[in-house]
């Protein structure tokens, strides 16, 4: 791995990528990062011994870009980065909403995009990533777009319409799941358990089902029949979940998700 790789906007989801870079294997020498705040990048060149520089600086010395900016901050970064981005460079966008022809409109011809949607579970190394390439990205393009991702978790390749559901499903996923715990979490206090205990007892659960889920390659309906006894306490559950349209709710919450991440490609 030789070759520069450049975090634009090193927020949440961009230091998440760096640090996984980083146990990846990936020298800090390699790495660079921009920030908008001074403290900032003097934060990250501590924790990671990476370099930190403008945003015009990184795009003249990295061979590679990602792009870690709000959706509404995107149009800014682009005009200040648009005459550095050399022909040969790979610009790849964590961004939710925004389109390849968006980067491919103000960058120089030539310059190949790809779209990458991850998620927070990059992190520990449990990641989703939903990668598309743009008009002129190529597959060493997409390999080279793997070869930051994969160490951190799942990559899956799809074309670039289907970006915007990939972000309601994994982009903004665990988001869900957390909701889902805290929520059960209130229940368990609700049921007079002290809360700590009640955040063990859902955390173990949401681990257990996640990994028989991964593990068993049994479908999600076969593993919930498996835990619902007739006459018992997980169908009561249930009928709750139905008369109260909790999946009538998540196919409403998701496609939301999917119209806001429609909505941000044109900068709303
Ligand atoms: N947080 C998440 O779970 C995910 C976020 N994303 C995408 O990643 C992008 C960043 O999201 P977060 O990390 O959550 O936001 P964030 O607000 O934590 O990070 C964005 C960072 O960019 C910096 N920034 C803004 N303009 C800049 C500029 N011109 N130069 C240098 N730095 C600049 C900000 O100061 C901030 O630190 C968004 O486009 C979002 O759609 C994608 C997948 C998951
Ligand atoms: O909420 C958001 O817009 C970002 C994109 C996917 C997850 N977080």
């Amino acid at each position: 791995m030789n070759q520069k790789v450049a975090v634009l906007g090193t927020g949440k989801i961009g230091e998440a990528l760096l640090s996984g870079m980083i146990r990846a294997g990936w020298a800090p020498a390699d790495l660079v990062v921009t920030a908008r705040r001074t403290e900032r990048a003097a934060e990250l060149r501590g924790r990671y011994g990476v370099e930190s520089v403008g945003n015009a600086e990184a795009a003249k010395t990295a061979d590679t870009l990602i792009l870690a900016v709000k959706p509404q901050d995107m149009g800014a970064l682009l005009d200040e980065l648009g005459p550095h981005v050399a022909a040969d460079r790979l610009v790849i966008s964590a961004a939710a909403g925004i389109r390849t022809g968006f980067f491919e409109e103000r960058l120089a011809e030539g310059i190949a995009v790809v779209r990458v949607m991850p998620n927070t579970p990059v992190l520990v190394d449990e990641g989703m990533s939903v990668i598309s390439a743009g008009r002129r990205a190529t597959e060493t393009h997409l390999v080279r777009t793997e070869a930051i991702f994969q160490p951190v978790g799942k990559t899956l390749r799809v074309p670039e319409k289907h970006q915007d559901a990939a972000t309601a499903l994994s982009g903004s996923g665990p988001a869900y799941f957390y909701y889902l715990v805290e929520a059960m979490t209130d229940a368990g206090i609700l049921l007079g358990l002290p809360r700590a205990q009640a955040h063990d007892l859902i955390v173990q659960s949401a681990i257990g089902a996640a990994v028989m889920l991964r593990d068993s390659g049994e479908h999600p309906v076969k593993l919930r029949e498996a835990v619902t006894s007739p006459a018992g306490t997980t169908i009561n559950a249930i009928r709750e979940l139905e008369k109260h349209g909790v999946r009538a709710a998540l196919l409403a919450a998701l496609e939301a998700a999917r119209d806001r991440s429609r909505e941000l490609a044109s900068g709303q």
